[in-house]
């Protein structure tokens, strides 16, 4: 049935592995290079030793060792018991492997026909010896017969990628995780397997026990953000299905995971949700390509940023994309340069007929803000005007207060008559002209004010831009994420992304909650370029540079714990506001920025010549690498965006995946060769990665 090779078959390279052991190491992967116990040439077949790390391959099960097209199956034989080599075969599979089980590779479908892969796939899959052997599998510290891992194996919602190893099982609430972790998955509850839960099976020390069972930091913030109270050590009854009851007080409360909030936090911390519970909107983006989904790793974007360097703004316009994406057909698009994004536990987007009203409100407020600023500029002024009476009647219609924003929405109605007349005064637009010396008029305010008349009528619907444009939505101290996957045309259209939000007022003192966030795949830490001469009052009321204090945001993060060693992707924001500003303010304005020395060259009137406003985020990238490499060892990859053009946020994106892709091929940044589909998508990136090279 094969094709029988024995008469090519030379013998293999011999290799010393410990077959007989029986310890359970197992959970880990295991690097491949390691396993077959001989020092290789990283990358080259382990009959020929010819080839190199790109050349495609077919890995041995058992040892891992890799073998090109002209000698896998000279190397494997037979293969009665799949993909193993011939002094493999009779030994159990390697742990680390079991994921690969039944999967074959492309070299193989090249090499044999269809129906002789799915042979061999099958007696892979089937062969006793293949299987996990259940006296290597504990439950709360006991091991399994075979009865109780095939009822495991067989209920309706099992652990999934079982495999030898410790594990605990609430049996109450069908909790499940690996021994001195948080949960991982829900399964069915009441399964008469293993023994009895210990308190300190995950290794929590939240001072909060859910079935006898101490939890974990991450539990707890999913319990709060539930709205279970969780002060003064309480036990918690939970059942499968997430009502719960303190053990003292039998009242049974609600729902764990009946709030989106929850689910949405569950999902930021992989915690587990009860099989079935998921957020609608996320079968809603077709149930099939979700279970393919949730079968890939998720690959997190942490987008993090001091205050108002843009964060918000590059989140939202990620949704923008999705949404423009699916309201205009293209969801399978193979358009380049667009990220699809699949909105999942999102707060804000996509927008629901009450959040657009959410949101038209409070932009009406934000205006209604601007333009009290300008009153009291036209004053500032001391221009004279009409509007003067008229400011005096809304102060006396709305009180104490003499700001408009503080009197909406009640009054939207009733002033957006005189909002209009108001804008047209001569005076009012004599101040707008000089918009630029009122300190506290925001720049956004410029968009909005431009069309003051028009956002301040009852029939006003916000367009998207708006939307984007709009600060103060998105804000608040939560998190938010969304999937998101990359268009089909390119090669790892299969992986999962999200991207998180999350604001640093919510990562508490010296960013204690960062912990949260250890299986982040890369940080996107956003800077505004223009922080350089701008101040705000820090935590203890003391004036200070937003640049510095970027910088101070930056180095905690960098050195937290949690995050050692991890890809970072420095975001400079607000590209086009640098360009005007560095005309009028100098980057030494910035003490850290004290050596910018801009070479003046002959050439600078040249097209090609960099302006200054790019050596200066040339200078500031450099600044940042230098701190990085100095508080790590390790390259800082930056990147330059406009948060509000799409374009840009969606090139920083990829640029993420590349980063992330580079390390997962363990290849030094150097010399990558980029596919042709991204080549394009990453010239900015690339381009200033040179620019900026240490
Ligand atoms: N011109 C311009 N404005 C930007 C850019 N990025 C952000 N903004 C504006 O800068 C302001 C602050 O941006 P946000 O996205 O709200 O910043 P944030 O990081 O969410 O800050 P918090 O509100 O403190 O969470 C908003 O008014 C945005 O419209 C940019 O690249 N160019
Ligand atoms: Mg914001």
């Amino acid at each position: 049935m094969f094709r029988v090779l024995y008469q090519y078959l030379v013998p293999v390279q011999v290799r010393s592995i410990d077959f007989e052991s029986t310890e359970v190491v197992i959970l880990e992967e295991i690097d491949d290079s390691e396993e077959c116990g001989v020092s290789m040439k990283k990358g080259v077949c382990y009959r020929c030793f010819k080839g190199n790390r790109f050349m495609e391959k077919e890995a041995c099960i058992v040892c891992g060792a890799n073998y090109c097209y002209d000698c896998v199956l000279r190397a494997m034989g037979s293969v009665p018991e799949g993909r193993k080599c011939v002094t493999c075969i009779g030994f159990r599979i390697r742990e680390a492997r079991r994921g690969k089980l039944g999967k074959c590779s492309r070299l193989l479908q090249r090499l044999l026909t269809d129906l002789e892969v799915k042979n061999i796939m099958n007696a892979e899959m089937l062969c006793k010896l293949n299987q996990v052997p259940p006296e290597l599998v504990f439950v709360n510290g006991e091991t399994l017969s075979k009865d109780e891992l095939f009822q495991l194996r067989n209920c309706k919602y099992p652990p999934k990628k079982l495999r030898p190893g410790y594990y605990w099982y609430d049996k109450y609430s069908g909790f499940w995780g690996k021994e001195g972790q948080k949960p991982s998955q829900i399964i069915t509850s009441q399964q008469n397997v293993g023994g009895h839960i210990k308190t300190n099976a995950s290794n929590g020390n939240a001072k909060v026990w859910i079935n006898s069972r101490e939890i974990t930091k991450e539990e707890l913030w999913m319990l709060k953000s539930a709205g279970v109270h969780c002060e003064g050590k309480p036990h918690l009854w939970v059942s499968e299905d997430g009502t719960y009851e303190e053990e003292a007080n039998k009242k049974e409360k609600s729902k764990i995971w009946d709030k989106t909030r929850t689910k949405l936090v569950c999902t930021v911390l992989s915690l587990p949700v009860p099989p079935g519970s998921e957020n609608p909107s996320e079968k809603e983006v077709n149930g099939e390509i979700r279970d393919n989904l949730a079968q890939k790793s998720i690959h997190k974007f942490l987008l993090v940023g001091y205050e108002k360097s843009g964060t918000s703004t590059i989140y939202k316009q990620g949704n923008m994309m999705i949404t423009n994406n699916f309201s205009s057909g293209a969801k399978n698009s193979d358009t380049e340069n667009v990220v699809l994004i699949r909105p999942r536990f999102s707060m804000v987007f996509p927008f629901s007929e009450d959040e657009r009203q959410t949101i038209k409100l409070l932009i009406q407020r934000k205006l209604f803000g601007y333009l009290g600023i300008l009153l009291e500029g036209r004053e500032q002024f001391e221009e004279e005007s009409l509007l003067e009476k008229r400011k005096r009647c809304v102060i006396n219609k709305s009180g104490p207060s003499d700001n408009l924003e503080a009197i909406f929405p009640a009054a939207t109605c009733e002033y957006a008559p005189f909002i209009e007349e108001m804008w047209k005064d001569a005076a009012i637009q004599a101040t707008y002209y000089r918009r630029n010396e009122l300190q506290m008029l925001p720049r956004v305010a410029t968009y909005f004010l431009d069309r003051a008349v028009e956002i301040s009528r009852t029939d006003y619907e916000p367009p998207d831009m708006d939307i984007l444009y709009a600060d103060g939505i998105n804000s608040s101290n939560s998190l938010t994420c969304v999937d998101f996957s990359f268009p089909k045309s390119t090669q790892d259209d299969s992986l999962r992304y999200q991207l998180i939000r999350v604001h640093p007022r919510s990562l508490g003192e010296h960013c204690k909650w960062l912990d949260m966030f250890e299986d982040t795949a890369i940080v996107l830490f956003c800077v505004a370029l223009t922080d350089y001469d701008e101040y705000s009052v820090d935590r203890n009321g003391v004036l200070t540079n937003k640049m510095l204090a970027s910088k101070e945001l930056f180095e905690s993060i960098v050195t937290h714990p949690t995050f050692e060693n991890k890809n970072f992707l420095l975001i400079l924001n607000k590209f086009d506001l640098l360009v005007e500003k560095i005309e009028q303010v100098p980057l030494t304005h910035c003490e850290w920025f004290r050596d910018f020395k801009p070479v003046v060259s002959p050439n600078c009137h040249n097209s090609t010549y960099p302006s200054l406003a790019q050596r200066a985020s040339h200078h500031i990238g450099m600044k940042f690498k230098e701190l990085f490499r100095s508080l790590t060892d390790n390259k800082l990859f930056v990147s330059l965006v406009i948060g509000l053009e799409n374009d840009t946020v969606d090139e920083a994106l990829r640029y993420a995946r590349e980063i992330i892709m580079w390390d997962e091929e363990e290849e030094p940044y150097l010399n990558f060769e980029l596919s042709s589909t991204d080549s394009e998508a990453s010239s900015l990136c690339v381009l200033l990665e040179n620019d900026l090279s240490d």
